[in-house]
């Protein structure tokens, strides 16, 4: 059984557009796949709507063998702790410290007035310093997120989805806001993530050659429809100009 199964899911945010149309996409665990598409193509709600972060309108998202629309607040809540997201602008606290930040990947399994309260183990504390010297920022842990650069930020949003220990991590355009330099170093954590943890990754990516240099599969989409999905090598330049029509040229040569 796939770790996720996406079945005709539709998605509009008003009745007027329809954003996604259809969608039939399953992953197994432990892959990473690429979603790439022009801008609108609606990557990101895709993202959102597997883990509920944006409602399904019709269709069905099974994540784990649970159908993500049917779980009441209290059972997505539980089923979302499996599941981390990486955003592209990092989405931390910027006035917390770093290990403050990393240790909020936590409140998912907390009850709510633990959370508030920061009430965090030794055991946690311990982890999440372990994990930031993995990603190469332990010596950061006391500074505030918002004295880190653009790369540090998203390397401790990964120690913050690494801490939920998840079985599948959501990555919206994690690059778009990064320099090369940082860029390949968040994608080089990224696949490690996968090939040495095991843990799925969906990665959202504008950039067609690094979605071709570190996924196993790319999914393309077009205004709302899947009109691609396979194993990386198979993404054609013809493929490519379909999906995204006109651009093309302009966005290989990147
Ligand atoms: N919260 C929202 N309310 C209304 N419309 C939205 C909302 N979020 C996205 N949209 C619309 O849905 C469509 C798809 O957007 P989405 O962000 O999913 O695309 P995308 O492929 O991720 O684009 P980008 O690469 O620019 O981030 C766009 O037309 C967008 O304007």
């Amino acid at each position: 059984m796939p770790l996720l199964e996406v079945k005709e899911l539709n998605k509009s945010y008003n009745s007027e557009i329809q954003v996604l149309k259809n969608i039939e996409f399953s992953v197994g665990a432990g892959e990473f796949i690429s979603i790439i598409g022009p801008s609108g193509a609606g990557k990101s709600t895709l993202l959102r709507c597997i883990n509920r972060m944006v409602e399904i309108e019709t269709g069905c998202v099974f994540f784990d063998g649970k159908d993500v629309g049917a779980q009441n607040k209290k059972d997505l809540r539980r089923l979302r702790t499996n599941i981390g997201m990486i955003f592209q602008h990092y989405n931390l606290v910027p006035r917390l410290t770093v290990i403050e930040n990393v240790l909020h990947g936590r409140f998912g399994y907390k009850s709510t007035i633990g959370g508030v309260l920061g009430l965090f183990t030794e055991e946690e504390k311990q982890r999440a310093f372990d994990l930031l010297e993995k990603l190469g920022i332990a010596e950061q842990a006391y500074k505030r997120c918002d004295q880190l650069s653009g790369g540090q930020q998203q390397r401790v949003g990964i120690c913050r989805a690494l801490i939920q220990e998840p079985k599948l991590i959501l990555c919206d355009e994690p690059i778009a806001s990064l320099d090369p330099n940082s860029s390949k170093i968040i994608m080089d954590h990224l696949k490690q993530i996968s090939t040495e943890l095991g843990i799925t990754c969906i990665v959202n990516l504008h950039q067609v050659e690094v979605a071709k240099d570190y996924a196993h599969r790319i999914s393309g989409l077009k205004q709302g429809e899947v009109v691609f999905d396979g194993a990386s090598p198979l993404l054609s330049q013809d493929k490519i100009e379909h999906i995204y029509g006109m651009e093309t040229r302009e966005l290989i040569t990147v």
